[in-house]
């Protein structure tokens, strides 16, 4: 199927055709991430992709997203074999039922229009701290820089309607990190585009087993808050490659 065909007549519009395409071949691809990284067995997790309906104007109510077929091993997942969704979580492209955390990506999706991306996995060290309900403390510079903060904790929901959804937005608009730990179920993180959420949830998994060696050894301590704004601020706009800029100093001396 080459870029732009639309599987077959579907609700998708076709203004949104190829985008729809891209998203397919992209969550795809990410969805191998999460047995690379040890994040999940079997099928235990999801990754979702939005797409944005009027780019002009930004993301909307009109906006589809992208996701796994439920209970597909990661094997057999093609671009082929996504499922599209409205922000309602209904299907309207796709042969397959959607994954079973739909309804929950669709609400963050329609709460959080800065979101382009969700993931859900059991991953151990994460889904253990969300087992006993604790939030991950802000003990590594690295939580600092990826999260800004501690690991929030969500309400235990059960999953099938919006209680996870709401639960997740709840608890994250008033945290800037991008992983919350829903209580008794596992990690959700978000992401200004699928990949930045995979990388969310790779990080968490990381700072979870980190901080849980950590009290193994000693009784790991914060780091201060401006510490931490310090770190955050560093890492989300200086940290990698960057455009280059005009070199202010050379119009100086001109
Ligand atoms: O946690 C659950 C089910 O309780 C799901 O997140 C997990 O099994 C993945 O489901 P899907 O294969 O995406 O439907």
């Amino acid at each position: 199927m080459t870029m732009g065909q639309v599987p077959r007549a579907s609700g998708i519009p076709a203004a949104m055709a190829d985008a729809v395409q891209q998203a397919r071949a992209e969550v795809a691809r990410l969805h191998a991430e999460l047995p690379r990284w040890g994040l999940v067995v079997w099928t235990a997790g999801n990754v979702s992709a939005r797409v944005v309906a009027e780019p002009d104007a930004g993301p909307g109510p009109d906006d589809l997203l992208v996701i796994k077929p439920s209970g597909v091993t990661y094997d057999e997942l093609t671009p082929e074999s996504m499922v599209v969704c409205d922000l309602s979580g209904d299907l309207i492209d796709g042969d397959r039922t959607p994954s079973s955390d739909t309804a929950a990506h669709a609400y963050v999706y329609r709460a959080m229009p800065h979101v382009g991306g969700v993931v859900h996995t059991h991953s151990t060290y994460a889904t253990a701290w969300a087992a006993c309900g604790e939030p991950i403390p802000c003990v590594l510079t690295m939580m600092a820089d990826e999260f800004g903060g501690p690991i929030p904790v969500g309400p235990f929901a059960t999953i099938g309607d919006d209680s996870i959804g709401r639960g997740i937005v709840e608890t994250l608009r008033n945290s800037r990190s991008t992983a919350v730990l829903m209580r008794g179920h596992g990690p959700f993180t978000i992401g200004s585009d699928a990949k930045a959420a995979v990388k969310s949830s790779v990080m968490l998994e990381e700072v979870a087993r980190t901080v849980h060696t950590a009290r193994q050894l000693g009784r790991p301590e914060p780091i201060a808050d401006d510490a931490i704004d310090s770190l955050y601020d560093r890492y989300q706009n200086v940290y990698g490659q960057r455009l280059p800029q005009p070199d202010v100093r050379k119009e100086k001396h001109k």
